[in-house]
């Protein structure tokens, strides 16, 4: 395995580079028999195109999908649905320099060490780039979620740099660039203008939520739901940190508060994060992620080149000084795929009971269920 294929049940392998004709993917293992066609694909794929504001790259890509198999007469057919999108704005001189020399921070590094080749140009194979089709194959998985359990996927950022954003509601994130949950985001434009006249960069926090999750998704030892989550999401390019639930804040709570209270009518707390013993438990899933700092700033910085000799970096181009503000529908996106992913397994394992009880059947009612089955 090269590490190009996320998921065994719904297999998405992603190929491309940032500067080559195209970038795509293939899912294997959409279930059969749902409508699918591009427009259900290509708004979350226009929530995430770059271009779009000042405060983000200015490379111009429209990102239109096309959808070349795996559909018949609008519905999938159980075969491989493969998702094309064109690269149609490179500018690849802008990499001449760094075709020789290794952005401090950057994949550049790794890439020339592990294969002694790379395609430098606009990051290549390590562009956030190719998150674009995780989130046309998100889409996929999203509708079919949707449809079966109605599951709905909604993400937010909390923090830019410094400044921790106020969750207002979740109707204001579609209306500014940030994807931020309040009106006034002219705090937020200030700091990324003065950013951005410094040539720095800076890291974002990402949430991410999925409600109406069916109870039972994930597995009992490994492939609990949090962990397929947390290698989800560290596999986002720039992902430096995954919380889930309370995350790095239960260290500081007592068993009294942190253990969420269960009544008849249902939880009182999520500080679970929607998984108990790394099985789903209904709760909304909460999902928060760390982005660090984009590594291709125009300020010099001290790196090597490919003969290690010293040499002062300075990335031209059209960068984003901060990838967090286009992540939003990318973590949606990959939460999205583990749990299609996991609702997919627990159907092939558990699919009788485990369909009644993620119909939210009482357990009186699952358990007759299960009797009549034995
Ligand atoms: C094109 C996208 O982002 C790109 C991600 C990226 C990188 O190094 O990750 C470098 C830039 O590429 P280029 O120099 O070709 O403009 C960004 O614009 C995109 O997200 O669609």
């Amino acid at each position: 395995m090269s590490g190009n294929t996320f998921g065994t049940l719904f297999a998405v392998t992603n190929f491309g580079e940032s500067h080559g004709p195209a970038i795509g993917c293939v899912i294997d293992g959409c279930p059969p028999g749902m409508a699918l066609s591009e427009a259900d694909i290509q708004g979350d794929l226009d929530r995430r195109r770059p271009g779009t504001s000042r405060h983000v790259t200015q490379r111009n890509e429209p990102d239109a999908v096309q959808i070349l198999s795996g559909v018949y007469e609008g519905k999938t057919t159980g075969t491989p649905i493969a998702l094309l999108i064109q690269n149609t704005d490179q500018r690849s001189k802008d990499y001449g320099n760094i075709a020789q020399q290794f952005r401090p921070g950057h994949a550049d590094y790794t890439y020339w060490k592990k294969y002694g080749i790379r395609d430098p140009r606009g990051g290549g194979r390590s562009s956030a780039r190719l998150t674009a089709p995780m989130v046309a194959a998100g889409a996929v998985a999203k509708k079919w979620l949707a449809e079966k359990y109605g599951t709905v996927f909604r993400g937010c950022m909390a923090q830019i740099g410094e400044i921790v954003i106020p969750f207002d509601s979740w109707e204001h994130v579609p209306n500014n660039p940030f994807f931020a949950p309040t009106a006034d985001v002219s705090q937020l434009e200030a700091y990324m203008d003065a950013l951005r006249k410094a040539g720095d960069s800076c890291g974002a926090r990402i949430r991410v939520t999925a409600s109406n999750v069916p109870v039972g998704l994930g597995e009992p030892l490994f492939d609990k739901m949090d962990a397929d989550i947390a290698y989800a999401m560290m596999g986002i390019n720039a992902v430096k940190g995954v919380e889930i639930g309370a995350g790095f804040a239960s260290v500081t709570q007592r068993g009294t508060v942190h253990g969420d209270s269960i009544t008849p009518q249902g939880f009182v707390t999520n500080n679970s994060g929607g998984t108990l013993g790394g099985i789903t438990s209904g709760q909304d899933l909460e999902v928060s992620i760390a982005i660090k700092p984009t590594s291709s700033i125009i300020s010099p910085r001290q790196s090597v080149d490919v003969n290690n000799q010293p040499v002062e970096v300075i990335t031209k181009g059209r960068h984003d000084p901060c990838v967090g503000i286009r992540a939003t529908p990318i973590a949606e996106a990959m939460l999205a795929l583990v749990v299609m992913e996991h609702a997919l397994r627990n159907r092939a394992q558990n699919a009788d009971v485990g369909a009644a009880r993620m119909l939210h059947m009482s357990d009186a009612a699952a358990a007759s269920l299960q009797a009549s089955f034995l």
